[in-house]
């Protein structure tokens, strides 16, 4: 049995282990994908991913022609990244080591026409929560407006005329230097079109972020953009069916779920979530999870009978992609940086509401109406007893 760090791929060991009919079959029946439907990439962008270390790998989502619109081809890219440089350098240095590794998977998606782009959640620093140490960690803090990441992306969305979603740790100075958990989304002339904040703290095992910013209060922004309608449901905003309905009920044609999860946690959930979430509603939905293992400075506990300990497991990767009817791509690695990138149509979001009717068939007034009674103090749950029949 392999550990939790050393399977490189669960994709790779199935594709590995099965003859090319039974992978088929495996797609077809599994991922809802009659054919691989890999794109090739450019030469010189492989090699640059062979000598940066970084894994890179594109599909196509071939979609039917419509007769009165014309197809609205997007090309999405995620990238999955490791910290740079070890948690007690300077904070500086952390986030420029990460910016030099990060930088080389931007100007490799921009070689393969990625129209938007997201990162992982807290991409420029380490995911130090677990800690609970405010000193260094807050110092990553940063404007979502002009702050160094916000700065970095600018140039590559205006240079390369692409979307790019930055989760960040903001700092708002216009709130009493309040932190938060949150997501800025650069259009592709290098503005900032706005940002949206994570809905849902976690607060299982050594997530401890509850320490560092409180759940966001900016509801469930959709951005309208060149590319189509894009939100980010952040992390653990997955767990939460009603998270991913809102950003369907303002309208998302892609909803980004940037996110830092660990092995022995939450792998088992990491297929299905954002995969029923694309299905339930309608939607594209991209996952994407930090990768490698991080090891802090000082021994910390989570109150969960573990003994102290300095390394918060292993971020196992794994990104991936589907589309509104539940076919999905492979994941990216458990153990390396990657670039995953999906060429989609946005057609297919109404097509597939056509289809299943699931927005038809939501019954929103009815769930609205019954969870305005659930959350009133005197509230009786619709229990129909046995006893005494
Ligand atoms: N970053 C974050 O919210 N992680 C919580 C753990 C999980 O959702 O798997």
């Amino acid at each position: 049995m392999a550990s939790t760090s050393q399977l490189l791929s669960l994709d790779k060991m199935i594709m590995n282990s099965l003859s090319d009919k039974e992978l088929l079959e495996y797609n077809r029946i599994h991922y809802g994908r009659c054919d691989h439907n890999e794109i090739e990439i450019k030469r010189n962008t492989a090699e640059l991913a062979t000598k940066n270390d970084f894994e890179i790998a594109a599909y196509d989502f071939p979609t039917k022609k419509e007769q009165i619109r014309s197809p609205r081809i997007v090309r999405v890219g995620v990238i999955q990244n490791s910290i740079a440089v070890s948690t007690d350098k300077p904070i500086a240095d952390q986030r420029q080591g990460i910016f030099n590794k990060v930088r080389n998977i931007i100007e490799s998606a921009a070689s393969e026409g990625v129209n938007v782009l997201c990162l992982q959640e807290a991409w420029s620093m380490p995911f130090a929560f677990c800690t609970r140490e405010k000193q260094p960690w807050c110092e990553f803090a940063e404007s979502a407006t002009d702050g160094p990441s916000t700065l970095f992306l600018k140039e590559f969305a205006l240079k390369y005329g692409m979307v790019i979603i930055s989760p960040i740790l903001e700092r708002d100075d216009i709130h009493g230097d309040t932190i938060w958990n949150t997501a800025v989304v650069i259009n592709e002339s290098g503005k900032v079109i706005g940002k949206h904040r994570k809905n849902h703290i976690p607060r299982v095992g050594d997530f401890n972020e509850s320490t560092y910013y409180f759940e966001g209060n900016t509801g469930h922004p959709v951005f309208d953009t060149k590319f189509g309608k894009i939100a980010v449901n952040i992390c653990y905003g997955r767990h939460h069916p009603l998270n991913w309905l809102m950003f369907g009920i303002n309208g998302a044609e892609i909803v980004f779920n940037p996110s830092a999860t660990v092995a022995g946690l939450s792998e088992h959930l990491w297929a299905i979530e954002a995969r029923n979430a694309a299905i339930a509603n309608s939607y594209f939905t991209c996952a994407i999870n930090r990768v490698g293992t991080e090891t802090f400075p000082n021994e910390f506990t989570s109150g969960d009978g573990n003994p102290a300990h300095k390394e918060f497991g292993h971020f196992y990767g794994s990104s991936y992609i589907t589309a509104p009817d539940g076919t999905r791509t492979p994941g990216l690695s458990r153990v390396k940086d990657g670039l995953l990138i999906a060429q989609i149509d946005l057609n297919l979001c109404r097509q597939i509401k056509d289809k299943w009717a699931f927005t038809m068939t939501q019954r929103l007034d009815l769930y609205a109406e019954s969870l305005n009674k659930a959350i009133k103090h005197d509230y009786e749950p619709q229990v129909i007893s046995n006893k005494g029949k």
